[in-house]
């Protein structure tokens, strides 16, 4: 029941919800990872149990594409999709621009292919995850296992020599082990506290030989759906080349809560 779900819950579950206009008959969709994508993929998969949707579903991690399964999407992979209708994927930090940073789940590689490969890239995410700057968040970057010290060093020297505040660059672990990708590699969080010059950073890591890539996101996402504790959602659309707000409620609409819950 909605009294059950945790207002940040909510919010990421009527942003998903909202989310679902994007989605029509016939296409082709990136599905995301994280909570916020798992709650898209479910209500997508009522759709398609429910309504009849007909989709096909790209995921960007082993995690999604079970979930996808499991639900009743159609899996199929990128090569065989060959370009994406649209992708809708959570975030950990957008901003004005509507650039993210993404990867809190180690699933960037993938994440950020699919959506380049889209006609449209849709983020959907708790107010919470809004900043004036982006770097709060840990910068996820995706490296190759060899050398990964090494690699490590030279992110380190780079971060110092473009005098980037805060330079703690952490192993990711999962547990005793290093956390390992769905491609095989390990990531380093970059603890910045504040990007002063994404694009360039972006672009300046992507150069190192051991980084495949970082989660920065830089125009690649068309437009956010904000979601929040009381409901309501908010669509900031970026394609027309001025952001616009629109607030939907989706307050009267308890019943969409329930169903996806039993
Ligand atoms: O690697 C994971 C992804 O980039 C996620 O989309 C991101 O971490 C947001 O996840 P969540 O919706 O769980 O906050």
């Amino acid at each position: 029941m909605p009294g059950e779900l945790s207002p940040i819950d909510k919010a990421k579950f009527v942003a998903a919800k909202r989310a679902c206009d994007y989605v029509e008959d016939g296409m082709r969709v990136g599905l995301g990872t994280g909570s916020t994508a798992a709650w898209l993929v479910r209500c997508l998969g009522e759709m398609v149990r429910e309504e009849g949707l007909k989709i096909r579903g790209v995921p960007t991690s082993t995690r999604t594409a079970e979930l996808a399964r499991e639900v009743g999407i159609e899996v199929i992979s990128l090569d065989e999709a060959k370009w994406l209708d649209v992708t809708i994927d959570g975030a950990d930090e957008f901003d004005a621009d509507l650039n993210l940073i993404k990867g809190g789940g180690g699933a960037l590689l993938q994440e950020k292919i699919v959506a380049t490969a889209s006609d449209q890239m849709v983020v959907i995410a708790d107010v919470g995850k809004e900043v004036g700057q982006l770097g709060a968040f840990p910068l996820p970057v995706e490296v190759i296992p060899f050398g990964w010290q090494t690699t490590r060093a030279l992110v380190e020297e780079t971060l110092i020599s473009m005098d980037v505040l805060g330079r703690d660059v952490s192993l990711r672990m999962n547990g005793e082990v290093p956390f390992v990708t769905d491609e095989g590699n390990h990531i380093l969080d970059l603890h910045l506290n504040r990007i002063g010059n994404a694009r360039q950073l972006a672009m300046v890591l992507n150069q190192m030989p051991g980084v495949v890539e970082n989660g920065l996101f830089i125009d690649i996402c068309d437009a956010v759906i904000i979601g929040y504790g009381d409901g309501r959602v908010e669509v900031r659309d970026i394609n027309a080349g001025t952001v616009e707000t629109d607030k939907l409620d989706f307050l009267e609409s308890d019943n969409l809560f329930s169903d996806l819950l039993d």
